[in-house]
Parts: C-alpha cells; sequence; structure tokens
C-alpha cells in the first residue's frame, strides 16, 4: 500500500555540538499525499538531499517528525522504515544477472521463489523490460541499468520510493526519455515518490507539485504552474526560469483583483490577495508574457535579437533596465533586430508583495 508522507517542524542541524552548527534543514512543514509524485528542488546546499536522506532514514533528524501515512517513523531505522531510494549511481551488483540484482531484497525477505518470478514478471512487463534477466549489468547502457535499478525498487512494493538525482549519469538525450519513463511507470502504479533534482525542467515536466528549498528552508509549494505563473518569493521567480523584474505601486483592489501602476501605464492583475492601495509591489513578467511591436524614440530598443529555431529572443533597454523576451513562432511573428524600436505590452503581469 502506498503511504503519503508528512514533516512536521523538521530539523537538520549538523556540528551541532561545535560553535558553527550547520541548519541544513530547518523547521520544514510538507505534506505529501498518496500517490503523489513531488520533486525537492533548490540550488547547491539548499537542504534538498538531507531532507530526502531523512525520508529514508539515513540522517536522523534532529528536531522535529516525519510520518508515513499516520505512523511517526522518526525511530524506525532505513531497513525497516516502506521505502526505497533510486540512487543517481544505480548501485546494481556487478557479479549478479539483472534477475538476480531484481531479486535480491525479495530474496533478503525470504519470498518463496515462485512469488519472486511472479513479481519480477509483472515489473518487467509494466516497464518493457522483458528478455534482460540473464544479462550482467556490464552489457547494459546506462539508461538501462537505470530502469533495472528503478525495477528493483518497485519490485519490493514499498510505501514511498525515492529518487536522488537518479538521471544526473546520462545524457542529455537519455534523460528526456527516462525521465518520462519514470513518470508513466510511477503513475502505473500509484507509488508515492519524492524525487531530488536540482534541474529544473525535470522537476517541472515530471512532478504533480514541486518543493522549492531555499537555505535549509521552503520557500513555495506547488503545481509546476504555481510555482511558475504565481512565485510567491522574489527568489522562486528568480530561480524559477527567467524573470523580468519592475517596481510597482497598486492603485486599485476589487477582491482579489488589483490594478498596478507600472512606469506610466495601468496594469489589471487577478487573483491577488493582501494588498492595499498605496503599497509598493515587485512585478515579475515572464520573457513571454511582454508582446514586442514596432515603436517609436520613447520607447524600447532592441539590443539583442537570437533566432532559437522555435522562438526568438530578444534583449530590450526600456527605461534603463533591461528586459529578457520571448517571442513566439518566428515565422508567423514579426522579428526585430539590434538597434529598431519597439513597444512593450504586459500580458500576463504578476506581482510580489513581500
Ligand atoms: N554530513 C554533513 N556535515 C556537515 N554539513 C553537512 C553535511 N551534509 C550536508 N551538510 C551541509 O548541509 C547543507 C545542505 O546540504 P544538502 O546536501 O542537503 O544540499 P543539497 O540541496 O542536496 O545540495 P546539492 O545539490 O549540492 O547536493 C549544506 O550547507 C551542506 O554543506
Amino acid at each position: 500500500m502506498t503511504k503519503g508522507v508528512t514533516l512536521n517542524k523538521t530539523t537538520k542541524i549538523f556540528d551541532q555540538e561545535t560553535n558553527n552548527p550547520v541548519y541544513a534543514v530547518n523547521s520544514i512543514d510538507l505534506d505529501i499525499k498518496e500517490g503523489e509524485f513531488v520533486t525537492l528542488l533548490g540550488p547547491s546546499g539548499c537542504g534538498k538531499t538531507t531532507t530526502l536522506r531523512m525520508i529514508a532514514g539515513f540522517e536522523e533528524i534532529s528536531e522535529g517528525e516525519i510520518l508515513f501515512g499516520t505512523e511517526n517513523v522518526n525511530q524506525i531505522p532505513p531497513n525497516k522504515r516502506d521505502c526505497t531510494m533510486v540512487f543517481q549511481s544505480y548501485a546494481l551488483f556487478p557479479h549478479l544477472n539483472v534477475f538476480d540484482n531484481v531479486a535480491y531484497g525479495l530474496k533478503l525477505k525470504k519470498t518463496p521463489m515462485d512469488e519472486i518470478k511472479k513479481k519480477i514478471e509483472s515489473i518487467f512487463s509494466i516497464m518493457g523490460l522483458e528478455g534482460y534477466s540473464n544479462r550482467m549489468p556490464s552489457q547494459l547502457s546506462g539508461g538501462q541499468q537505470q530502469r533495472i535499478a528503478l525495477a528493483r525498487a518497485l519490485v519490493m512494493e514499498p510505501g514511498v520510493l525515492l529518487f536522488d538525482e537518479p538521471l544526473s549519469n546520462l545524457d542529455a538525450k537519455l534523460r528526456l526519455v527516462m525521465r518520462d519513463e519514470i513518470r508513466k511507470v510511477q503513475k502505473k502504479v500509484g507509488i508515492t515518490a519524492i524525487y531530488v533534482t536540482h534541474d529544473q525542467n525535470e522537476a517541472m515536466a515530471m512532478s504533480d507539485k514541486v518543493v522549492v528549498m531555499n537555505k535549509g528552508r521552503i520557500e513555495q509549494v506547488g503545481t509546476p504552474m504555481e510555482i511558475y505563473q504565481k512565485p510567491k518569493t522574489l527568489f522562486v521567480a528568480d530561480f524559477i526560469g527567467v524573470a523580468n523584474f519592475l517596481d510597482g505601486e497598486i492603485r486599485e483592489v476589487n477582491g482579489k483583483d488589483v490594478t498596478v501602476k507600472i512606469g506610466e501605464s495601468l496594469v489589471k492583475v487577478p487573483d491577488i490577495e493582501n494588498v492595499v492601495v498605496g503599497q509598493k509591489v515587485t512585478v515579475v513578467l515572464r520573457p513571454e508574457a511582454i508582446q514586442l511591436a514596432k515603436g517609436d524614440e520613447n520607447q524600447g530598443v532592441v539590443t539583442k535579437s537570437v533566432f532559437m529555431g522555435q522562438h526568438q529572443e530578444y534583449d530590450v533597454e526600456f527605461q534603463n533596465k533591461k528586459f529578457q523576451i520571448t517571442q513566439g513562432n518566428p515565422v508567423a511573428h514579426e522579428v526585430f533586430n539590434e538597434g529598431d524600436k519597439v513597444s512593450l505590452k504586459f500580458s500576463s503581469v504578476h506581482i510580489i508583495t513581500e
């Protein structure tokens, strides 16, 4: 049975006894539902691996608690926790063939051989791995080894599946294939998955929810669309994708619809809470939320124009600031060149109040 995972004020302090304690994870609350695919995302050192290792039981927690379903697992050692980790390094036994690698954990649990065979057959059929049983790990590509490592984790039918940057050793093209495969298998099996990566495209493409971490704390938890379109903090807006920032001031509040003054323009922004007229805010504009048209002297100037195949990328100098702007298919849109005067129209605007 798959399980949800809850973290309550979970904290990890390294070097606690010294003058320089490190708050690797600082009192985080997180609620992961059964069957969800949740990614921990953030820059190097933000605490994502430590969080995953605490959930796995490899790292003792300093304060707070971790629950699997309703069970507090703080005192349960890793080998007794109802979870399995898939590592970046595959960690297959080189002297065992694929079948024996996948069967290893079940044999340790003294599962009868006919049951082991049935379980492995079922996982191999879900993952399209029939025919690999007798191969040795050295006869497999990196992608195939990672598939076997995933099969070995799934065959144990854990309550929770943990992934520690499992695709880091694969080349860019294979990463794309494998991320789709992992997601497909996870959905098919319906298992709760917690996945650590520093690759935001991977996080966006795979996850039901993304947990953006920074300096041991959670900045925001949301669907990929929420964290991209409605970042709650400047850190999230800046870390996820590309963002242009402008100063703005709230001019009108009508329920959750507000009007914000940006430079000389008034722009309506829906779905904003807890702001008052006169409040200074930061306006976030994604590169595709700005439309360019032919302009005049008082408007922007294109300082860079790059053809990227499916879109055109621009840098535009506007009100003494550099804007990064993306326009759709260059065949369908007018293309501007360096030095062209352009006007900027803001479509989808988001504001941050911190
Ligand atoms: N065993 C340890 N002893 C002392 N400090 C540690 C230890 N392990 C991790 N840290 C520190 O805790 C913080 C969080 O580390 P963690 O490995 O969880 O980050 P991360 O987000 O996974 O980074 P990366 O993407 O580089 O793996 C860092 O400041 C790190 O230096």
